[in-house]
This record gives C-alpha cells, sequence and structure tokens, in this order.
C-alpha cells in the first residue's frame, strides 16, 4: 500500500469527515489506523472516514464508512452529501447515485447549491432496528433510560433510537449517551437521539453518534427523527426542519418510505495521511 494518502476534510453543519479517494490507489486502512486519523489530537479528527470506491452495482461510485472507533457504519446522510457533491462536480452532474453497502443513493444538488440524497426507507421492524426484543418500535422503554420516556426505534441504513424531551439543550449528553448506545436491547449498538418540539414543522435535535460520540449534526439522525415525530403525532406531516448544533437540515419522509435529507456541504482543506506514520 502506497503510504501517502490524499484526503480532503469536509463538512455538513459541522459533521466532519476525512474524505479519501480509493478508486486509483489501494486505501484500506487497518481498523488501528482509522483510530489513529480520528484522534483529533494525534491525528486529523473526524466524526466518519469516507472512502469512495468503484462502484459495484452501477452506481458512479460505491461509499465505505468508518467511524472514529475503527468501526464500519451502513449509513452517513452528512457524509454521502459531501461525497456527492464530490463526484457531481468531478462528473459535471446534477445528479448522481452513489452506493453505500445498504444500495444506490440518488444524491442531486439544489438550486440554491445545497445536496439533497434520497437516504432509502427508513426500516421500522425490530428485526431490522435491530433490537434485541420483539416489540412495537413505536414506543420501546429502554432499560436505565426511563427517565427520558420513551423512544422510537427507526433503521436508516444504521440503528437510530430517538427520545423526545422536554428540552434537549438541557441534558449532559456526554454522560447519558454511552450507556444506551451499549444497551444489551442494541445488538449492533445505536445512534442516540434527544429531540425537542419547537413548532409542528421544527425540531431541535442532539446525537450522541454510535462510534464518534457527540457530534455536530447527524443527517441520517435527522431523517430517524422527522420518521420518529410523524410515527409518534409529535409533528401533523412527515416533513421537518431539524435544528442540530451545527445547522438546519430540511427532511421529508415520502409516501413510498423513503426519506429525502437537504442541507449544505463545504470543504475546509486537503492533506496527506502519512500511514507508516500511523503505525498498523
Ligand atoms: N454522521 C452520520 C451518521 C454516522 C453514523 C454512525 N455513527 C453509525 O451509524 O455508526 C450521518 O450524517 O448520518
Amino acid at each position: 500500500m502506497s503510504t501517502n494518502l490524499p484526503f480532503l476534510k469536509m463538512h455538513g453543519l459541522g459533521n466532519d469527515f476525512v474524505v479519501v479517494d480509493g478508486r486509483k490507489a489501494d486505501a484500506a486502512l487497518s481498523e488501528a489506523q482509522y483510530r489513529a486519523v480520528g484522534d483529533r489530537r494525534r491525528g486529523v479528527g473526524y466524526d466518519q472516514f469516507l472512502t469512495i470506491l468503484p462502484p459495484k452495482n452501477g452506481g458512479l461510485a460505491y461509499m465505505a464508512i468508518h467511524n472514529p472507533d475503527g468501526s464500519q457504519a451502513q449509513a452517513c446522510g452528512n457524509g454521502t452529501r459531501c461525497v456527492a457533491s464530490l463526484l457531481m462536480d468531478e462528473a459535471g452532474a446534477e445528479e448522481i447515485v452513489l452506493e453505500t453497502v445498504v444500495g444506490g443513493l440518488v444524491c442531486k444538488r439544489a438550486a440554491d447549491g445545497r445536496v439533497t440524497v434520497d437516504m432509502g426507507k427508513a426500516n421500522l421492524g425490530w428485526t431490522e432496528i435491530p433490537i434485541a426484543v420483539e416489540t412495537d418500535t413505536r414506543e420501546v422503554t429502554v432499560p436505565g433510560a426511563e427517565a427520558y420516556g420513551p423512544a422510537t426505534m427507526v433503521n436508516m441504513g444504521n440503528p437510530h433510537a430517538v427520545f423526545f424531551v422536554e428540552d434537549a439543550e438541557a441534558l449532559d449528553l456526554a454522560r447519558i449517551g454511552p450507556p444506551i448506545e451499549t444497551n444489551p436491547i442494541f445488538p449492533e449498538r445505536a445512534n442516540i437521539e434527544f429531540v425537542s418540539v419547537l413548532a409542528p414543522d421544527r425540531l431541535r435535535m442532539r446525537v450522541w453518534e454510535r462510534g464518534a460520540g457527540i457530534t455536530q449534526a447527524c443527517g441520517s439522525g435527522a431523517c430517524a427523527t422527522v420518521v420518529a415525530a410523524a410515527r409518534r403525532g409529535m409533528i401533523p406531516g412527515r416533513s421537518a426542519s431539524v435544528v442540530l448544533d451545527g445547522g438546519v437540515l430540511d427532511i421529508t419522509w415520502r409516501a413510498d418510505g423513503h426519506v429525502e435529507m437537504t442541507g449544505p456541504v463545504a470543504t475546509s482543506f486537503s492533506g496527506t495521511l502519512d500511514l507508516s506514520a500511523l503505525g498498523s
């Protein structure tokens, strides 16, 4: 493997990504190397590490997603929008299909420069989340987290548990997030969202991401939040703006079950990873 790997630092609402192009060079890192790059003091730091790979099934490219703890994720909404923006610029296209482990995601440039992604269907069955107990995922009491009320579970490719609380701002996420993420009710762990209703079409969300911790925004989490809010009757319709720490995403749960998300993307800087300095 080449030891020098060029990267771009991108973000969507401050949800930040190291993006590498593995279409020409070998860009496979070991779990320890993903962790080393993800260290914000010793490495570059990122919420997700995104690797662009050749397409497997007719799309323009395939995207692999890793968390800073080295684990793989099946979905990353903001990362999908960032990489799609890059690939649309490269191809001179306004619409592309970017493949992930869960399938091809249609991404489009909106008139105002923001990027929309169709994240695919929200999956709601208990085996699809997945959770360990057979139950209606609309309202699930999570052992140890009873204080936050029942959670609504949504799989957006990756598992989410959404808690509706009076004031999401007031919670100490760093303390309450980790034990819920790793609760045995989630065999694959879960991303944890705390949400307050600001208006019938506006929700405030804070997130504790699986494998990453507190982030400024989580696209798949914002999608899960709107689906959960509609299921619980917290909003009258199926569209809402979700206010994250880093900005606002516009989400629609379409009648066909797909969830669309629109928001900004940005590139911060480029650099080179010296993999030989990161251990093996
Ligand atoms: N930031 C991402 C989600 C990463 C999900 C990851 N933490 C996991 O499922 O393990 C997003 O915009 O959707």
